[in-house]
């Protein structure tokens, strides 16, 4: 089918495809792992498209109820043929082959995100991770089959990132064998879990368990939030939708809040702590830590999640930039083509190695994944701090980097890159929403940063480390600084280009032709220059890095540093006494964030506020059109900018009164038009989380509950496509 030609294809676009270098099905092989997955994969997208209903009026022209209701329809559609698909499949790796696919159409199907994300996404892989082999036995076909729709809710008002913090109470009652679900605040309520909001029936609740008046932390419990045939919420608990959102508008993420409601005693997901009838916990786990699986999963599923994305985005961006053609550079010559500048190159390729960077490593982070559980299942944790600090920061670094592609890419396309049609928007929107959820990106890093330290005062001690930290130990001494792959490797030796250095020279070194490897090493070759350039502060002045400095003296820097973290000032931190967890705002990375803001905000709104006053005095002195005078006004804009710039050298030679007085002037100006506009600065905030009453999560709630989708108890699409597609019956 994808042979066939297409009629009025743009010229460009035929001109550019002529010119590639290499045969583009071996590279689409490639990417698919064979040539039978490339053929099983069209195979399913086939039948897929000829089956499934499609948008008659554009998704975003809808208002946000209708839009809920379409994201039903289109998903029940998709999921139905999916159940089919999956019942017909008897291997493992045909399994995750078929998922991936239906993953890629689903992501092709809706330009938003489905409200069944989080059963696929976070629900199953919950249950298997998290259950006893009974349990799975029980939940598991439910859920593949559809029968009931889940999803996960662990964060609340209160807390995202500080999972030990959450305040949703599951405590034993041995007389009636159940465990009471409460939420005993407002910074309690569940918060955010994709689905939850009108679609979900059933919910992954992560909440604290005490039993026989002792609290054993956090534990997951499999929970049913609505009535299976009415589908209104039961007794005991309140759940809706949190109102609207950059994206996710089609996710229905909801709140729910627990008053004394009861669940089953094997409600908890036992497969790592179990409460026996009589109320006595049972540790089964191995490590403290298992019970964070679910995260550990999707934060490796995000890399390959972020690579399809940006393939996506700047595939987009490079066809554009081939129609697209602008300016005059010789006249009458045709205008070129966009993508002839190099400047415009120098913001999109930089995508499509990135795209590979990111695609292999995935690859390579999954099957490191399933080693690790391999190992797990036979009881050998020794690799899960590894693996959560390299998930970790592949996640941070990946989300951050391809939210951050993905605006190149529509800066790339110019006014037309805005159009939500472009479809740019709405991948930006998703892609950001990633280096937030799933672990923040600044706390992940942290997560990271504190295996590196330990990692570090192992190789003090000269124990031996895993191969991926291993260079810790080689870097001891200085080394001299040079431009191919592998010094700059070694130079930063970051965990994301070092996998994709060796995992593309791995793939392509078999059956792949010269003219794919080419290309591939120039990719592989643009993103390790690039970044080193990006970064050539870093590798070549004085860094501020414990680890590049030029002297080598890496582990002196690394202790040395560790020595002046506040946290080695005491001996016992504070905490240990149980002191109030500190605001967000006294973290230095959080001040970081905001106060560079603030800065921006203050020299943005004075400069043009300058600019301003300048263009109407000109304007209305001369009399004269505005536009010719635009030219006089930059003239005058460089002029006093040289000015201010050259007073503020000369100020140092004056005396001090006088400077004192000057830089007075400057202040009162500066405070002057703060106190002005301060009705506009407090105004302009409208947010639930700026108030100045700090109501944040009662504003949060108020809000949601303003939701139109809370006003009505159950949605329609409920009776018209989720009814009868859970009882069989679409
Ligand atoms: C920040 C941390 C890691 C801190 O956890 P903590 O319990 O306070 O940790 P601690 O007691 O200070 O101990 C730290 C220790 O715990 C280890 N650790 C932390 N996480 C893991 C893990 N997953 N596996 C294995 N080990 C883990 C760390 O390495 C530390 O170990 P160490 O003490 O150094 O030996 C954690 O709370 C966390 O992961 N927070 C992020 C929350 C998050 O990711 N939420 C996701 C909600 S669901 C969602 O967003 C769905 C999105 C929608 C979609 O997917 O589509
Ligand atoms: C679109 C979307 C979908 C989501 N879906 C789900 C879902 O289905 N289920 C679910 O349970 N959750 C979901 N979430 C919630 C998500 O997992 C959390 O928002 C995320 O983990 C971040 O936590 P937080 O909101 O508490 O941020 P906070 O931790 O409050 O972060 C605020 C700021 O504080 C900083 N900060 C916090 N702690 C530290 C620290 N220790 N050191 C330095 N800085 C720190 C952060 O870097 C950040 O700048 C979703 C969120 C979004 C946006």
């Amino acid at each position: 089918m994808r042979n066939k030609p297409i009629a009025n294809v743009n010229a460009d676009l035929l001109k550019e495809r002529k010119n590639c270098s290499f045969d583009i099905e071996e590279l689409t092989n490639l990417i698919d792992g064979g040539k039978n997955q490339t053929a099983r994969r069209r195979e399913i997208e086939n039948m897929l498209l000829k089956n499934m209903p499609f948008d008659i009026i554009p998704e975003e022209c809808l208002s946000a109820k209708e839009k809920y209701e379409n994201a039903v329809r289109k998903s029940v559609a998709l999921n139905k043929i999916g159940v089919e698909l999956v019942s017909q499949v008897t291997k493992a790796k045909e399994l995750s082959d078929l998922t991936l696919t239906l993953r890629r159409v689903s992501d092709a199907y809706f330009r938003e995100v489905t409200p069944f994300l989080l059963h696929l996404g976070m629900f199953i892989p919950t249950i298997l991770g998290q259950c006893s082999d009974e349990q799975v036995a029980h939940w598991l076909p439910l859920a593949m089959q559809l029968k009931i729709i889940g999803t996960y809710a662990q964060t609340e008002l209160g807390h995202g990132t500080f999972i030990r913090g959450l305040e949703t109470t599951a405590t034993y009652d041995e007389r009636t064998e159940e465990f009471v679900l409460n939420s005993p605040t407002l910074s309690s309520s569940k918060w955010w879990a994709g689905g939850l909001g009108k679609t979900a029936n059933h919910c992954i609740v992560v909440a604290q368990l005490y039993t026989k008046g002792e609290c054993y932390g956090t534990h997951p419990f499999i929970v049913q939030i609505r009535d299976m045939d009415t589908h209104m919420p039961l007794k005991g608990l309140k759940v809706g939708e949190i109102g609207p959102r950059l994206g996710f508008q089609t996710a229905d993420n909801g709140f729910l809040v627990f008053d004394n409601f009861r669940i089953p005693r094997d409600s908890l997901m036992m497969k790592h702590a179990k409460v026996l009838k009589d109320g006595t916990y049972v540790k089964i786990a191995r490590h403290s830590k298992l019970t964070y699986g679910t995260m550990i999963f999707v934060r490796v599923l995000l890399v390959s999640e972020m690579a399809f994305n940006l393939s996506k985005a700047v595939t987009i961006a490079v066809r554009y930039s081939a129609v697209r053609r602008q300016s005059e550079l010789k006249p009458n010559e045709p205008e070129p083509q966009v993508l002839d500048y190099l400047t415009q190159q120098h913001k999109l390729f930089i995508s499509i190695s990135t795209v590979y960077a990111f695609q292999f490593t995935s690859n390579w982070l999954m099957k490191t994944y399933h080693t690790v559980q391999a190992n797990m299942k036979h009881g050998n944790t020794d690799a899960l701090p590894e693996l959560h600090a390299l998930s970790s920061c592949l996640k941070a670094i990946c989300t951050s980097d391809c939210s951050a592609a993905i605006e190149q890419c529509r800066f790339a396309c110019g006014g037309h890159g805005y159009m939500i049609s472009s479809n740019l928007p709405s991948l930006y929107a998703f892609t950001t929403a990633t280096r937030t959820y799933e672990g923040d990106y600044t706390v992940l890093l942290l997560q990271t940063a504190r295996f590196l330290v330990k990692t570090w005062e192992q190789v003090e001690l000269g124990n031996a480390v895993t191969p991926m930290v291993a260079y810790l130990a080689r870097h001891q001494n200085r080394e001299a600084w040079d431009e191919s792959p592998e010094g700059i490797i070694r130079a930063f030796e970051a965990i994301a280009a070092g996998v994709y250095q060796t995992e593309s020279v791995r793939s392509v070194s078999f059956g792949q032709s010269d003219a794919i490897k080419d290309v591939m090493k120039q990719l592989s070759d643009l993103y390790l220059l690039y970044w080193s350039l990006e970064r050539t502060g870093d590798l070549l002045t004085t860094l501020k890095s414990t680890l590049g400095s030029y002297d080598g003296r890496v582990y002196e820097r690394l202790m040395e540093e560790a020595l002046k973290s506040p946290l080695n000032q005491e001996p016992v931190n504070e905490s240990f006494h149980n002191e109030p967890e500190p605001q967000v705002m006294d973290f230095v990375s959080q001040q970081h964030k905001l106060f560079i803001g603030i800065a921006s905000y203050y020299s943005y709104s004075m400069t043009a506020l300058w600019l301003w006053d300048i263009l109407t005095k000109v304007t209305s002195e001369l009399g004269v059109g505005k536009t010719d005078r635009l030219p006089e006004s930059h003239g005058r804009a460089v002029f006093m900018s040289v000015f201010n710039s050259e007073m503020e050298k000369s100020v140092s030679s004056l005396s001090a009164p006088l400077q004192a007085v000057l830089r007075q002037l400057v202040e009162l100006y500066l405070y002057y038009w703060t106190l002005e506009k301060r009705g506009d600065l407090l105004l302009v905030l409208q947010s639930t989380l700026g108030s100045y009453d700090g109501r944040v999560y009662e504003r949060l709630m108020e809000e949601a509950l303003k939701n139109p989708p809370n006003k009505e108890p159950v949605n329609e699409s409920f009776h018209k496509y989720l009814k009868p597609f859970i009882q069989g019956k679409l």
